[in-house]
């Protein structure tokens, strides 16, 4: 089957580089680059079928009302990670102990995508160091069990649990990322983790000292 110009030039490698944009300098977060990290992430998903359209419709969601805070008039306090839990905590935008008056602040909506990307980071981990016949959706259930699932109800660790069955196997998988022989998949992500790994653990220890790792 032909595909369109735009899906030949799609390529995971391209995606996993977007989060090595995203630490600044002084390593501060970058939420344009988070962001579209994200999106290039869902896309890749969604072109693994129609069973991820539930997964996908959260993260779009969550997406969005962060690149809405990006791109609104308070703006520049949306540049990184830590200009946003600055502001939004200073200015009491925040609700700490149960959802109430600012159910969908930038702080909670990312710690939602701060999770999953432990998850990512615990999966691709796996797919690098795995062989031929390790089985794709024992691997993404093992990493999702480590990570997103603590935070999730049981009707969606169900729903998650049925859409890893159907993930294609190892090598459809590697092939969809484009990135090349399977050397060169391993070889990219040994590349691309410790950048996730940074992201991550910069953001958790953020969130850790003004306690906002459980935000409602
Ligand atoms: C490629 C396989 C894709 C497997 C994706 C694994 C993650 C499974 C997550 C299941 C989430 C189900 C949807 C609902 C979630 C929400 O309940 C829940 C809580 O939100 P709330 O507090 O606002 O209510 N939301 C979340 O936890 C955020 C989930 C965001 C998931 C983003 C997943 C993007 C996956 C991108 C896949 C890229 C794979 C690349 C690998 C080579």
């Amino acid at each position: 089957m032909a595909n369109s110009v735009e899906e030949q030039k799609f390529s995971l490698k391209e995606v996993l580089d977007t989060f090595s944009l995203c630490l600044s300098e002084n390593k501060e977060v970058y939420i344009e680059h988070y962001v579209e990290g994200w999106r290039g992430l869902v896309r890749f998903m969604n072109s693994l079928g129609s069973v991820f359209s539930f997964i996908s419709k959260d993260a779009v969601n969550k997406i969005e009302i962060l690149a809405k805070f990006f791109n609104g008039e308070n703006g520049t306090h949306y540049s990184t990670i830590q200009s946003m839990v600055k502001y939004e905590l200073d200015n009491g935008l925040v609700d700490l102990a149960k959802r109430d008056k600012y159910p969908e602040s930038g702080c909670r909506t990312l710690l939602r995508l701060h999770r999953a990307l432990r998850w990512l980071e615990l999966f691709l981990e796996r797919l690098r160091t795995s062989s031929e016949d390790c089985k794709t959706s024992v691997m993404c259930s093992e990493a999702y069990n480590e990570s997103l699932a603590q935070h999730h109800a049981w009707i969606i660790r169900k729903a998650a649990g049925m859409a890893f069955c159907v993930l294609p196997g190892r090598p459809t998988f590697f092939e969809v990322m484009n990135v090349g022989t399977s050397e060169q998949v391993v070889s990219m992500l040994g590349d691309a983790l410790p950048l996730i790994s940074e992201v991550y653990d910069i953001t958790e220890k953020l969130y850790a000292q003004h306690e906002l790792l459980q935000l409602p």
